[in-house]
């Protein structure tokens, strides 16, 4: 039976300004750091011994994934990082106050917009100033002006399943850092979660989620190891 932790990076600068955030690429706050080396020491104690780590290419993923393996005494842990961990793109939304979005377009269509399964956020213009597609670490990459959940899962399952899965299958024991909606859609397809149900599936910031999981990857066990800040799992 293998162990997989996903870890939702710490709050970030615009978590806490309340921007959508999506690919642009946020530091940690002062209390984003804090989380992350909470989840280092609750990991540390969990007695979790670990193979490698996963992590996107966004530097508030990394840096919670550095902190908390630093903690864990594992910095030398193989890492992979790879674009598809990465935030879903949040379009021409990136960089907006998500309250005054709502105050303009109303919460029912912000609320679409944020936890819809398939309706993606109007597109990203293109050299709009939160457009990363410049950005040489996408260099080569069609980079997505948009992206819908079912469209983020859309690129997080294949390389899930192509480079994680097989090490799970194994036995090993993986360490995931990525983001709210990365991670959402590996616990979709996991838990098999409706896609109307997904909506309500919310993961907390900096609070490691450990699952054990059997040998054809179905989900054994699930729980925070911040009981205090966890949220409600789906059914399994
Ligand atoms: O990209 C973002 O803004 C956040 O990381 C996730 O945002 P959400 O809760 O609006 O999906």
């Amino acid at each position: 039976m293998a162990k997989l932790v996903l870890i939702r990076h710490g709050q970030s600068e615009w978590n806490l300004q309340n921007r959508f955030t999506g690919w642009w690429d946020v530091d940690l706050t002062e209390k984003g750091v804090a989380e992350a080396k909470k989840s280092g020491q609750m990991l540390a104690s969990s007695g979790v011994s670990f193979s490698e780590a996963f992590v996107s290419v966004q530097k508030r993923a990394i840096r919670t994934l550095w902190i908390a393996l630093e903690e864990m005494g594992r910095t030398w842990l193989p890492v992979t990082k790879d674009w598809r961990l990465n935030e879903r793109h949040y379009g021409g939304l990136t960089g907006l106050n998500k309250a005054e979005t709502a105050e303009k377009h109303g919460d029912e269509q912000v609320k679409i917009w944020r936890r819809s399964y398939d309706v993606p956020p109007p597109p990203m213009e293109k050299g709009a100033e939160f457009d990363p597609a410049n950005d040489v670490r996408y260099a080569g990459l069609d980079v997505p002006m948009t992206e819908s959940l079912k469209l983020t899962l859309e690129r997080v399952m294949p390389y899930f399943n192509s480079e994680i899965a097989p090490k799970l299958k194994a036995g090993e024991n993986i360490l995931v850092a990525a983001h709210g909606n990365s991670l959402r859609a590996i616990v979709k397809d996991l838990f098999s979660v409706a896609d109307d149900v997904i909506t309500g599936v919310e993961i907390p910031t900096g609070n490691p989620l450990l699952i054990e999981l059997d040998d054809n990857l179905k989900v054994v066990s699930a729980k925070y190891l911040d009981a205090d800040r966890a949220t409600e799992l789906p059914k399994f």
